[in-house]
């Protein structure tokens, strides 16, 4: 089936879903808009938004539920009912992390962004770190020893504070060695590789 991935050409909620797509070998076109196409794309959008994944002739939006879609096909959504709901409750906590790193960046960048790093971040992150270390005290995976496409969300969010502040995972070390090991998935690190050279913006205003 055909894929064709469409988003802005930034990392902004498409990059988990390439990650995804890239670490499991599915080939999909990676469909940039510019934006000055957006207004003649938007109308055509279900929800007048993207990331959109076209598959075959079946419109998915909505980056939470494209994930949990390609975590279905690819066998990353947990082995049964405790995992599974373990691994959607994980990636609401990531997505809630990153609507207030969101709020920053596009509300307050200026004027917010020491205290986020300072004061918001690290308790968002210590939670994090405490569920992530339910499973194998997360030596592996957020669900244990089998990928799940909540680490593709996590790894993102954890690579976009390390931008945001180089010691930003200094106080969660579970998390920060998930980080490390998940940059070295060879299939990842050839995409990080590629992505450096092109070097798109994090966020839709430049900010990061
Ligand atoms: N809940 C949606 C939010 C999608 C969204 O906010 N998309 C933004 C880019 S990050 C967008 O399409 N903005 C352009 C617009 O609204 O015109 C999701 O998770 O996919």
């Amino acid at each position: 089936m055909a894929l064709k991935l469409s988003y802005f050409d930034i990392r902004g909620l498409a990059e988990p879903i390439r990650l995804l797509l890239v670490d499991k070998q599915v080939a999909f076109e990676d469909h940039r808009i510019a934006r000055d196409q957006w207004p003649e794309i938007k109308p055509k959008m279900i929800f007048g938004q993207v990331p959109c994944l076209l598959s075959g002739d079946e419109e998915l939006v909505q980056s939470g539920a494209i994930l949990r879609h390609l975590g279905r096909v690819h066998g990353l959504n947990g082995s049964n009912e405790t995992e599974t709901t373990f691994i959607d409750m994980f990636y609401e906590g990531v997505r809630d992390l990153h609507n207030k790193y969101a709020q920053m960046i596009y509300g307050n960048y200026e004027n917010g962004k020491e205290a986020y790093i300072k004061e918001t971040a690290p308790g968002e992150l210590a939670r994090l770190e405490k569920l992530f270390r339910t499973y194998k005290n997360g030596e592996h995976y957020v669900a244990g020893d089998k990928e799940s496409y909540a680490d593709y969300v996590l790894f993102e969010e954890l690579d976009i504070h390390l931008i945001l502040s180089p010691t930003a995972l200094d106080g969660t070390p579970a998390l920060k060695k998930f980080h490390e090991r998940f940059a070295e998935r060879a299939n990842i690190k050839g995409y990080l590789n590629k992505r450096a050279a092109l070097n798109p913006p994090v966020n839709g205003n430049g900010k990061q």
